[in-house]
């Protein structure tokens, strides 16, 4: 925490603020052009971090790597989810994306795994000899995930109501947790490796049936003499929306360490309390 004022001067004297048009090559060449003064002769790397709805991706990364690449360094791109609302729309994206840049280049973010909690999970488990022997069937009953915001869409309502608590929080966060949880142990700790053992998760899990699922949405409640509105009282949530804002589930993993451990998921909007 040294001289922090003074590192904060100098690190602020390089940021600059461009403002341009998502589909503008015009806007992005001038972009490309200040960032190439900044530089000057060194080798340099550019990061787009896409912090963006999903339907302007293609837009902006068409004209980021045609106008503002790297020509010394790389050039990446960071996404937030959702990528997309299912498989196919997912592969439609993930193709578009491809017109203009390498698998490679394509970083798709779910900030729950950069949680300190998540994070320590792996390193809890694999690293720990009290733990490592306990993690399976024998000595689990059930697992629990769960997701409870204390607030609701507060004005959000157009972006949630189109995906609901389903494509929001649990097929994305809850999922990833889900499968860094039950993994077996990667050969490395190597992002190829650990996405690897995921993958072995999803697979061995058994089909969800309808009767292992509840969804619900949230009514207009009275807390502390304030009046919250319900889902629908949002103005930016369609008049009779029937979209999830709740929703629970009971997973399984067909495989021997987990075989007959219910994993339950449950994420819901303006609940009871934030967990
Ligand atoms: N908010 C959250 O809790 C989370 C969000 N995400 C994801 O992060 C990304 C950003 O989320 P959030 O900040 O809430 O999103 P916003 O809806 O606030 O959009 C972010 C920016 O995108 C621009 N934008 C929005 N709609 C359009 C449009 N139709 N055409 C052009 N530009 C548009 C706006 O820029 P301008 O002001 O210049 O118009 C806005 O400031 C999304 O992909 C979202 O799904 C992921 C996890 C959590
Ligand atoms: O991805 C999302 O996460 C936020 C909650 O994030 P947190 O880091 O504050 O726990 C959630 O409110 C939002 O609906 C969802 O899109």
């Amino acid at each position: 925490r040294e001289n922090c004022s003074e590192k904060m001067e100098e690190f602020l004297k390089r940021c600059f603020y461009h403002s341009g048009q998502y589909d503008s090559e015009e806007d992005f060449k001038e972009l490309g052009k200040k960032i190439k003064q900044h530089e000057g002769p060194r080798v340099s790397n550019h990061l787009f971090y896409l912090s963006i709805p999903p339907n302007i991706f293609l837009d902006v990364v068409k004209c980021a790597s045609k106008s503002a690449s790297s020509v010394s360094g790389w050039t990446r791109v960071i996404v937030e989810k959702p990528f997309g609302r299912d498989s196919e729309s997912s592969a439609a994206l993930t193709k578009g994306l491809k017109q203009y840049l390498t698998e490679d280049q394509i970083f798709r973010i779910d900030h729950y795994l950069g949680k300190e909690l998540v994070e320590n999970l792996s390193v809890l488990r694999f690293s720990n000899l009290v733990f490592e022997p306990l993690w399976s069937r024998q000595y689990i009953r059930n697992v629990q995930l769960i997701f409870s915001e204390d607030f609701g869409t507060e004005g959000r309502g157009g972006y949630f109501d189109s995906y609901g608590i389903i494509r929001d929080i649990m097929q994305n966060h809850l999922l990833q947790i889900l499968a860094l949880f039950a993994m077996e142990t990667p050969i490395s700790l190597e992002a190829e490796d650990i996405r690897n053992e995921k993958v072995k998760v999803l697979r061995s899990m058994k089909p969800l049936r309808l009767e292992d699922v509840v969804i619900g949405q949230y009514k207009s409640h009275t807390k502390g003499g304030i009046t919250y509105p319900g889902y629908t009282e949002d103005k930016t949530v369609p008049k009779g929306s029937l979209t999830p804002t709740f929703a629970a589930a009971a997973l399984f993993i067909n495989n021997a360490r987990w075989d007959g451990v219910p994993f339950l998921m449950k994420a819901g909007k303006a609940l009871h309390t934030k967990q």
